[in-house]
């Protein structure tokens, strides 16, 4: 084993702390600041393992890696660095890394990366994509570094993820990242919310149809996996997902076919699943509403996104991200003040990243001066009220029509669909006000028992959820 490293780090401090943690392994360490010094002390020695720091003095470590790797394609490269971003990981990755350190890092860990590349050094699982474009995540908080590690580890491979995280904290965007720069990227993205389409309806949808199946089947359709055929389908709410389709769905990735409802045919499909929950998927398994199956065949890599309340560092990028985007849309161009973002960190955002994109586009278009402060958020804090998420009548519909045009529904079924996403939502509230008690749900919504037990079963909510002790 070779247990020769080379540090490159611009950072005395730093090079000093990992260079006596390497050396008590058992490293022989020489160390550098630039790339110039980097590049010529590998031409003179066989280095078992190199770490290095992106920015160093005389430019970017990142961008060299690829002449490093090609010279040295066996020795294995781990990059630490303090640009902390989705772009850097993917970067890093994609060009060769072994491992991404993000700064402030654990040193054991460290240690223990630079062990393990020297041990397993033909291992290297390297990939060879380019660096993708126009990375829609924000956020530098430690776990979003987390997720940005995960995803970058998965551009190169087909495996199934499951992305958990309360409603609004970017599932959906954290699936198209790992589609747009993965490999599959220029084969299609396909969503399906299982939570926003009749339980009747819904392998249909998945399978497609033929023509006939059904009453309402007039025609031939193709199904969201045979769309998606190449690319990755992005199952959202897949805790919502009636008993059938989930042994349907499990079927399918078993065997890489699907059949078309009332088809014969058996179809392959070549699709990558990435699906996503907001609902705790362990006690719906235990009870038997969920197939423990299906949970493990999606669960290769679960992805965790934390509420935005615990991640605060990302408030503030985010927000300015979103006035950004806002002026885009052709609102006001506004700027945002310390004691603004300040106070828009220390708020709960029970709707996470949503609610907040939604009130930073309100606040830019009410705002009174240029510069979006502190007096303005607290002003619309108050007029959000205890609801925290609730939105005025006028700008709801402006949401409802814009979140209407990004949907892809399946035709003859948008009123349905629709009328469910608004339903679903409304069920569960009146569920959880009422502690689960149907009777006084019933009551509070204004509607006939029989007829909420009925919408219940349809919508597939189960009541028990909500019960109280
Ligand atoms: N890290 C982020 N950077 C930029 N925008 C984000 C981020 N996270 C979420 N968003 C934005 O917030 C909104 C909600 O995100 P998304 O739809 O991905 O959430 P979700 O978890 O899938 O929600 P749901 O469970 O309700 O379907 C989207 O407009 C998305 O673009």
């Amino acid at each position: 084993m070779n247990r020769k490293a080379l540090l490159v780090e611009d950072d005395n401090a730093i090079a000093t702390v990992i260079r006596s943690a390497l050396e008590d392994e058992g490293f022989a360490v020489d160390s550098c600041d630039s790339i110039a010094e980097r590049d010529r002390l590998l031409a003179g020695d066989g280095y078992g393992v190199m770490l290095t720091d992106v920015m160093l003095t005389d430019g970017d470590g990142i961008a060299t890696l690829g002449a490093v790797r090609e010279a040295y394609p066996d020795m294995p490269v781990i990059i630490l660095s303090a640009q902390n971003t989705l772009d850097t990981a993917v970067r890093a990755t994609s060009g060769g890394a072994f491992e991404y350190f993000p700064k402030p890092f654990d040193l054991d860990e460290l240690v223990r990366a630079a062990c393990q590349a020297v041990a397993n050094r033909k291992s290297s699982d390297a990939q060879s994509e380019e660096p993708g474009d126009g990375l829609p995540l924000i956020g530098r908080s430690t776990a979003m570094q987390e997720v940005y590690r995960l995803i970058s580890r998965l551009l190169g491979n087909d495996l199934s993820v499951l992305v958990l995280g309360e409603s609004g904290t970017g599932k959906e965007l954290v699936a198209e990242a790992i589609h747009q720069l993965g490999k599959r990227k220029s084969g299609p993205f396909v969503a399906l919310n299982a939570a926003a389409i009749p339980r009747e309806l819904i392998e249909s949808e998945l399978f497609g149809h033929e023509k006939g199946a059904f009453t309402g089947a007039t025609a031939r359709s193709v199904g969201k996996f045979e769309q998606a055929h190449g690319g990755t389908l992005f199952l959202d709410e897949i805790g919502d997902m009636p008993a059938e389709a989930q042994t349907r769905l499990l079927r399918a990735l078993q065997s890489g076919r699907i059949r078309r409802v009332g088809g014969s045919e058996e179809i392959a499909v070549d699709v990558r699943i990435v699906a996503a929950t907001n609902r705790d998927l362990a006690p719906m398994i235990a009870s038997g509403m969920f197939r423990e199956d299906l949970f493990y065949r999606l669960n290769v890599v679960p992805i965790r996104l934390p509420p935005l309340r615990d991640r605060q560092d990302d408030i503030e990028p985010l927000a300015r991200h979103f006035l950004a985007r806002a002026a885009d849309d052709g609102l006001p161009r506004r700027g945002l003040s310390r004691e603004a973002a300040a106070l828009l960190a220390r708020q709960p955002w029970r709707g996470n990243v949503r609610e907040l994109q939604n009130f930073v586009y309100r606040a830019a278009l009410l705002a009174r001066q240029d510069e979006i402060d502190a007096a303005t958020i607290k002003e619309l804090l108050v007029d959000d009220g205890d609801m925290g998420s609730a939105e005025q009548p006028a700008d709801f519909a402006a949401t409802v029509e814009r979140w209407l045009t990004q949907q892809q529904f399946g035709e003859g079924v948008l009123y349905h669909e629709a009328l469910a996403q608004f339903e679903r939502p409304l069920m569960r509230h009146a569920l959880r006000r009422t502690g689960g008690n149907q009777l006084k749900a019933a009551q509070l919504l204004g509607i006939n028992r029989n007829t909420l037990r009925k919408r219940l079963g349809e919508l597939d909510i189960d009541p028990e959820h909500y019960t109280q002790g």
